[in-house]
């Protein structure tokens, strides 16, 4: 569980996240969503410690995460985008990553099959394409098994069959009770995946509902239309 209270951001003269409050449950698949710079990354990184509130806190599993740093084994992150040294290889950053963590019996090589990213190890990060970056950025937030995934634009850059593979893992873990919590702008592919949608709009959460609850408001089927009723 992940809960998120009155988080409060501002960059400069720009109050980027305003009294925050989200909540993400156990075995929850949260869609977050919102316009170009609305501040589902601040958010995200503010639940990982990447970007420090000026005020408010996180709950992770029942304690407050500020100033803690072990809690963040048990998430696993991809970025929106991948920044590892431009000098090294797949191969050398994933080892690197290996090495890092205690952890290293339970690894979870599934994707890193699937999209055959041994078969490229050898290559180096700086002359990666866009779509191989998230290729690596997705292969390393599912490897430690962690029990929740925060995935900021997965799919973005993807090719559609990488994407549908990565979809597909997103569903295998969500079975397996996981919480996700997914920024996209692609609605689209979200409709299969989701339980919850937090929207935000310039710094706020206008809502956090379950995908029934909007559902049941809108009598839409499809997230679009649904977000599209909801914020007419
Ligand atoms: N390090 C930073 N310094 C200054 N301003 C920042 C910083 N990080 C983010 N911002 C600003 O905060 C606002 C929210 O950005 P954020 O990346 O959280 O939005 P977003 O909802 O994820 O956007 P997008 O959908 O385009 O990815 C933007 O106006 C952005 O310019």
């Amino acid at each position: 569980m992940i809960i998120t209270e009155h988080i409060n951001k501002r960059f400069g003269n720009q109050q980027v996240l305003k009294d925050v409050h989200i909540m993400c449950r156990p075995g929850a698949c949260i869609a977050l969503i919102g316009p170009n710079g609305s501040g589902k990354t601040t958010l995200i990184k503010s639940i990982l410690q990447m970007v420090l509130p000026d005020t408010g806190k996180v709950i992770f599993q029942g304690e407050d995460i500020t100033g803690q740093w072990s809690y963040r084994a048990k998430i696993g992150f991809m970025p929106q985008m991948t920044r590892y040294p431009e000098n090294m290889s797949i191969g050398e950053v994933m080892s690197m990553m290996i090495d890092i963590r205690k952890d290293q019996k339970n690894l979870d090589e599934e994707l890193i099959d699937q999209y055959h990213l041994k078969e490229i190890y050898y290559k180096r990060m700086g002359t990666l394409s866009g779509g191989m970056r998230q290729k690596v950025g997705a292969c390393l937030a599912f490897l430690f098994q962690p029990d929740i995934l925060i995935l900021d634009e997965p799919t973005a850059g993807l090719d559609p069959l990488s994407s549908e593979i990565l979809k597909q893992k997103i569903l295998k873990e969500k079975a397996k009770g996981k919480s996700t919590i997914i920024s996209s702008h692609v609605l689209s592919e979200l409709d299969e995946m989701i339980t919850e949608v937090i929207y935000m709009q310039d710094g706020q959460v206008l809502f956090q509902k379950t995908l029934e609850d909007l559902q049941q408001e809108t009598h839409e089927v499809k997230l679009s239309k649904m977000i599209a009723k909801i914020i007419a």
